[in-house]
């Protein structure tokens, strides 16, 4: 999550006393994302097979309950300050309504401040269980959900693959967000080498510098075309297609065991890249053998890029393409 930016598109609404009904409950869950892929820094993102899930449930007890299971647990809020209650009891705000009392499970498999979209799947979930909530006059069609998501975020390239699925390509016209879903070529696997260690993508977006030549623009502009034609039609590019100019470079310094990880990588033939802000490595296999080599090869090249002194260890986790973006699940209404 970066900056939050108003838009004019989801200016807030005169708040009011109207309340959602009480004893409504679903189930949201959310896939992880891959934002970047290299040259498509703030454009281009992947879902990936990660879920974080969280049931929502209105009561009529005026207080707000988030249980967290999984990463955050013991360490994330309980109460209305929760990112997700946060941004769920805001999107019924702009809407002009209030919550009779909220409770929350969520459950959440999407390690944070890795580079794997947590922050954006939190968004989601909190946005697509507040339009639930809404009676259907109010609710927001998929345009709304994404502008309102990718406002929140401050950048669409997590938020439009986690409501679309597979490959999204998002563009933003004057701070309005457009996004369209591209289908990925079934042989690819992606891995991602997930550190123990944290970077927020505040850190990483400060380490950016604010222009860049006009050659790196024109070599970004090339990758970043032959990258959707890679993931959906042609892999054998891949390792071209994913070398990017804009951002990784600048942010290496804020991860060095992850950078020199990525570039070994890629002298090896393999296209890794560094997911979203980082600090994880994604790399692309092409076949289940190539995947092998890929997970042996991250084991051995992360115990030399590791920092002996920290307690780093790298988590390895062979992944699918998620075709589907947000599912929510509507439970049979409780009488209160
Ligand atoms: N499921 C969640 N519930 C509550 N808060 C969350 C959740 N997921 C993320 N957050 C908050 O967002 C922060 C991480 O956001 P950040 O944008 O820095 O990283 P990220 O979203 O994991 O990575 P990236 O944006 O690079 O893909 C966490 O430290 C936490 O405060
Ligand atoms: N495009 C974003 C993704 C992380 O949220 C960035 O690299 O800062």
């Amino acid at each position: 999550m970066s900056e939050r930016v108003p838009s004019p598109a989801v200016e807030r609404r005169s708040t009011g006393t109207r309340m959602v009904a009480a004893g409504q409950e679903a189930t949201i869950s959310v896939p992880a994302t891959s934002a970047n892929l290299g040259p498509g820094f703030d454009t281009l993102g992947l879902a990936v097979s990660l879920f974080d899930t969280v049931t929502v449930r209105t009561t009529t007890t005026g207080t707000v309950t988030v249980t967290v299971t999984g990463e955050g647990a013991g360490e994330l809020p309980g109460d209305e300050t929760h990112l997700v209650a946060r941004t769920l009891l805001e999107t019924l705000e702009r809407s002009g309504f209030g919550c009779p009392g909220l409770e929350l499970e969520t459950q959440n498999l999407i390690p944070h401040g890795r580079g794997l979209g947590s922050s954006a799947a939190a968004i989601v979930s909190a946005v697509l269980a507040a339009n639930f909530l809404l009676p259907d006059d109010e609710k927001m069609d998929s345009a709304g959900l994404l502008q309102l998501c990718s406002t929140l975020e401050g950048h669409p390239d997590n938020v439009a693959p986690a409501l679309l699925g597979a490959l999204a390509i998002s563009w933003e016209t004057g701070r309005v967000f457009r996004s369209t879903r591209v289908a990925v070529h079934p042989s690819i696997i992606p891995i991602a080498a997930v550190p123990a260690t944290s970077l927020s993508t505040e850190t990483a977006r400060a380490l950016l510098p604010a222009s860049v030549s006009h050659a790196s623009a024109s070599s970004n502009a090339g990758r970043a075309a032959l990258l959707v034609h890679a993931l959906s039609r042609e892999p054998e590019f891949l390792l071209d297609a994913t070398q990017d100019a804009l951002h990784q470079e600048y942010r290496a310094q804020a991860m060095l065991p992850s950078a020199t990880l990525m570039r070994q990588l890629r002298a090896q033939g393999f296209p890794a890249v560094i997911s979203g802000a980082g600090p994880t490595v994604m790399t692309f296999a092409t076949s289940d053998a190539e995947a092998r080599t890929v997970e042996q090869l991250i084991h051995s090249l992360a115990d030399e890029t590791t920092d002996k002194n920290s307690s780093t260890g790298w988590r390895v986790l062979k992944l699918t393409v998620a075709p589907e973006g947000a599912k929510l699940v509507v439970h049979q209404r409780n009488e209160l």
